[in-house]
Order: C-alpha cells, then sequence, then structure tokens
C-alpha cells in the first residue's frame, strides 16, 4: 500500500505537485496517467526517498521510505532515468547490487529468468538493447521480492512481444497481492493491463476510479462510419441533429445517434458506405475529455 498526504512539491519557479493526496491499494495494477509536465514522475521520486517534498507525506507499508530498514525487500522500482550502463555483466550488475542489500545471490538467476534474460545475463550491460536493459531495470526491481512496486514507463524500448509480456508481469505481481503502480503514456495498453486509474494534472489528483468506470462516465460511444461521399453524409447526419467529425481518409467519427440510425439515413439519401461500425470510448477518449473539462 502506498499512501500520499497533501503532497506539496515546489522547485525553485514550479509547483509540480499541489496538495496530492491517494492510496495505491494492493492486488491491483494501478495506472498512473496526466500530461506532460503533470507531476508523475515527481510523486514517483518522493515516494522512493530520492527527493524531500515540501509539504505533505507519502509512505510506502506505512513507513516513509527513509524509515524503510531493507527497502529494496520492500518497494522495488524502475524510473524512467534508471538507464543503467556500464561494463559489468547484466548479471554481475544484479549481483552487485544484491550483496549491497543482503539478498541471497540464488535469487539473481530467479530475476534474470523471470525477465526473460537468463541467455543473456553473461553479456555486457552496454551491449544490451534498450529493451533489454529496460528488462535489467525490471529485474533489479525484483531482486528484493518487495510487496511494492513502482513503475515509470515501463513500455520504453520494449517489442510488441515486450509489450504483451510486460502486461503479463504486471498482472502476475497485481495477483499475487502486490501493490503495483505504473506510470504510462500508452493508455491502450494501460486499459488493457490496469484496474484502477490515477489521473494527474498540474500537480493535483483528478480522478481516482476503476478503468471500466471512468471509461463508462467519460468516453462516449461513438459511429465510425467510411464512406465516399463523406460530405454528402456529414451534412446528411448533421442535418438530423448528430455530430460528426472528420477521422480522415473518409472516415468520419459520428456521435448523438446509433449505427442503426446513421445506416438508415445513408441508404434513404443514397449514401454509399464501406463501413459502419459501433465502438466504446478509450481510456485515451476519457483520460482527453477528463483533462479538457478542467481548462
Ligand atoms: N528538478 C527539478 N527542478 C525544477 N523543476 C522540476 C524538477 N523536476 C520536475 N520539475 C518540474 O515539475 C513539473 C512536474 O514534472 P514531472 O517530471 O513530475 O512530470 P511528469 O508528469 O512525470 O511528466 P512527463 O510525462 O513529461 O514525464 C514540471 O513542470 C517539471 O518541469
Amino acid at each position: 500500500m502506498i499512501e500520499a498526504t497533501g503532497l506539496v512539491k515546489r522547485y525553485r519557479r514550479t509547483t509540480a505537485l499541489d496538495g496530492a493526496s491517494f492510496t495505491v491499494r494492493p492486488g491491483v495494477v494501478t495506472g498512473f496517467v496526466g500530461p506532460n509536465g503533470a507531476g508523475k514522475s515527481t510523486t514517483m521520486r518522493l515516494i522512493l526517498g530520492l527527493d524531500r517534498p515540501s509539504e505533505g507525506s507519502v509512505t510506502v507499508g506505512g513507513k516513509s521510505y527513509r524509515e524503510l530498514a531493507a527497502p529494496l525487500r520492500e518497494v522495488g522500482a524502475l524510473l524512467e532515468a534508471d538507464a543503467v550502463s556500464g561494463r559489468r555483466s547484466a548479471r554481475d550488475h544484479l549481483r552487485w547490487i544484491a550483496k549491497g542489500a543482503r539478498i541471497p545471490d540464488s535469487r539473481v538467476g530467479e530475476v534474470l529468468g523471470m525477465v526473460g534474460l537468463a541467455d543473456a545475463a553473461g553479456r555486457r550491460i552496454t551491449a544490451l538493447s534498450t529493451g533489454m536493459r529496460q528488462r535489467l531495470g525490471i529485474a533489479t526491481a525484483l531482486l528484493g521480492d518487495p510487496p511494492v512496486l513502482l513503475f515509470d514507463e515501463p513500455l520504453h524500448g520494449l517489442d510488441p512481444e515486450g509489450i504483451r509480456w510486460m502486461r503479463t508481469l504486471l498482472q502476475d505481481l497485481a495477483g499475487e497481492g502486490r501493490t503495483v503502480f505504473v506510470s504510462s503514456h500508452v493508455l491502450a495498453e494501460l486499459e488493457e493491463t490496469a484496474e484502477q486509474v490515477l489521473v494527474i494534472g498540474d500537480g493535483r489528483i483528478v480522478a481516482d476510479v476503476p478503468v471500466t468506470r471512468l471509461v463508462a462516465h467519460r468516453a462516449r460511444r461513438h459511429v465510425r462510419v467510411v464512406s465516399p461521399d463523406a460530405a454528402e453524409l456529414t451534412d446528411a447526419l448533421t442535418s438530423i441533429g448528430a455530430t460528426v467529425d472528420s477521422a480522415g481518409g473518409g472516415a468520419l467519427t459520428v456521435t448523438g445517434i446509433d449505427a442503426a440510425r446513421a445506416g438508415t439515413v445513408a441508404r434513404e439519401r443514397g449514401i454509399r458506405l464501406h463501413e459502419l461500425c459501433s465502438r466504446r470510448g478509450s481510456l485515451e477518449d476519457a483520460v482527453v475529455s477528463l483533462m479538457e473539462s478542467r481548462r
């Protein structure tokens, strides 16, 4: 469990966090989303004791990071700026960290296996690809088998197979009862992975809800229609009260009517359709709408 109360972080000219209070619960993947500069990385750094809040406090398992007796066994983290480098091999890098944290050497092989790096364990870190380094960062986070895990942009550098692997890993870790807190700008992926979402804007928490609820409340169902007569169709649909936006290439996004009504109107006017389908809104639609409503 992560608990933040009234977190404020001021830099000289910027207020990065402006009274953020939230709880991240165990057993589910919680996504952490918000525009660039909203305060996600700052929040992560405060949780990890890498920076001190100007006001307020944040605890992991009831204690501030600095009070944790064995930090790597309490909380594991992959930060965006974690880019490990060096001449050591992946295995030696992990051994070195394990030794410092009094974690048994046998755990190194385990975590290398968990992240799919067993075969690359002897390679120098500098010779690893971006995605492999990302996996090494995750292995480091898992080293102490901690109940709380923070991942800042964990999809960075991963290929499609890696992204799918990451989704399963995060869900498995949450399924084991851990607290899994993940920031990401890849909202389509987060929608598949996270159960809960914490939305931050201008240093304040603007939503803390189940992903499905945010999407249901904020992202409207719409109709997608593709027609070679898009202009004519737009006029026809607008005249019956629909809202029509161009999605490019003859595709239209229509709200205010359902797909059946759009199809009927097209037939009545003799307008050709190449595609007609009903779509639910996405997490991305929901977050964009939430942010726009605050302007
Ligand atoms: N060390 C620092 N000194 C001064 N300002 C900072 C510092 N770190 C962050 N900021 C500012 O605090 C605000 C929040 O930044 P933060 O990196 O937490 O946002 P973020 O949500 O992680 O953004 P992104 O999605 O771009 O990674 C920004 O305005 C940023 O410029």
